[in-house]
């Protein structure tokens, strides 16, 4: 959970500098159809760290083959930083890898950011992966990585996560983004003021104040 966010501000501060919102969770569970969803739908620039490097790079699989793990975890992190110090993708619905958080210092960057964590199950995803041949982490058998992948990240997603989205029972994108849009409209709306009676404050204001008490 970031702590950060929202910031506490006093009641005449200038509002936050709008930033992206970063999309976490496992492969295939849907996040980079989720940003687009939300760019068409909702008007928020798309940007996904993985279409960045492959536009760059040439395809991830190949990255992997030629260069190994460790050189694409190190092109994922800087692509990560690069779109969040890019003013002009403050607008964004960024969609990340599904192992970028894994890296300490992607890790770090995201503690700062507004961050959603789609979960998912594997009723879900494993239709969606069965007989990959081209996801190198998948590799040799999609099924069962996919299920060993997100046991052992699920905790880091759950820490990140500001939103959790509930992507599980195949849920149509158009619900799931229904639901992204709400959060967001609700963790953005100008708060009240620190000194305003709880009755005056919505839920979501008094959820934010618990947050910071409990940081
Ligand atoms: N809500 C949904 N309903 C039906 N199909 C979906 C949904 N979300 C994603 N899909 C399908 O699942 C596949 C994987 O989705 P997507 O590429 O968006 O996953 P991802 O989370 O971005 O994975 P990665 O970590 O590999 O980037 C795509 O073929 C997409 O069409
Ligand atoms: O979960 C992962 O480790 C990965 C997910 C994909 O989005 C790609 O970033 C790559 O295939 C690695
Ligand atoms: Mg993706």
């Amino acid at each position: 959970m970031n702590a950060q966010f929202p910031a506490p501000a006093p009641a005449d501060a200038a509002p936050a500098p709008q930033r992206p919102v970063v999309l976490i969770g496992p492969m295939a569970a849907g996040k980079s159809f989720l940003a687009l969803h939300m760019s068409k739908f909702y008007g928020y620039d798309f940007v996904d760290a993985d279409q960045l490097i492959v536009s760059r790079h040439g395809v991830i699989s190949t990255i992997f083959r030629e260069h190994g793990e460790k050189y694409f975890r190190d092109l994922e992190a800087d692509t990560v930083a690069e779109v969040l110090r890019d003013p002009d993708h403050a607008n964004a619905i960024f969609s990340v890898g599904g192992g970028a958080p894994m890296t300490p210092s992607v890790r770090r960057m995201l503690r700062d950011e507004l961050v959603a964590y789609l979960e998912v199950d594997a009723e879900t995803v494993l239709p969606r992966i069965s007989g990959n041949r081209t996801r190198p982490m998948l590799q040799p058998d999609p099924e069962r990585r996919w299920q060993e992948l997100y046991e052992s990240r699920r905790a880091c997603y759950e820490e990140l996560a500001d939103i959790r989205l509930d992507g599980t029972r195949n849920r149509p994108v158009a619900e799931i983004g229904a639901d992204l849009e709400e959060a967001l409209v609700r963790l953005r709306a100008p708060r009240a003021g620190r000194g305003a009676p709880a009755a005056d404050r919505s839920a979501t204001d008094r959820s934010a104040t618990d947050q910071e008490a409990q940081a």
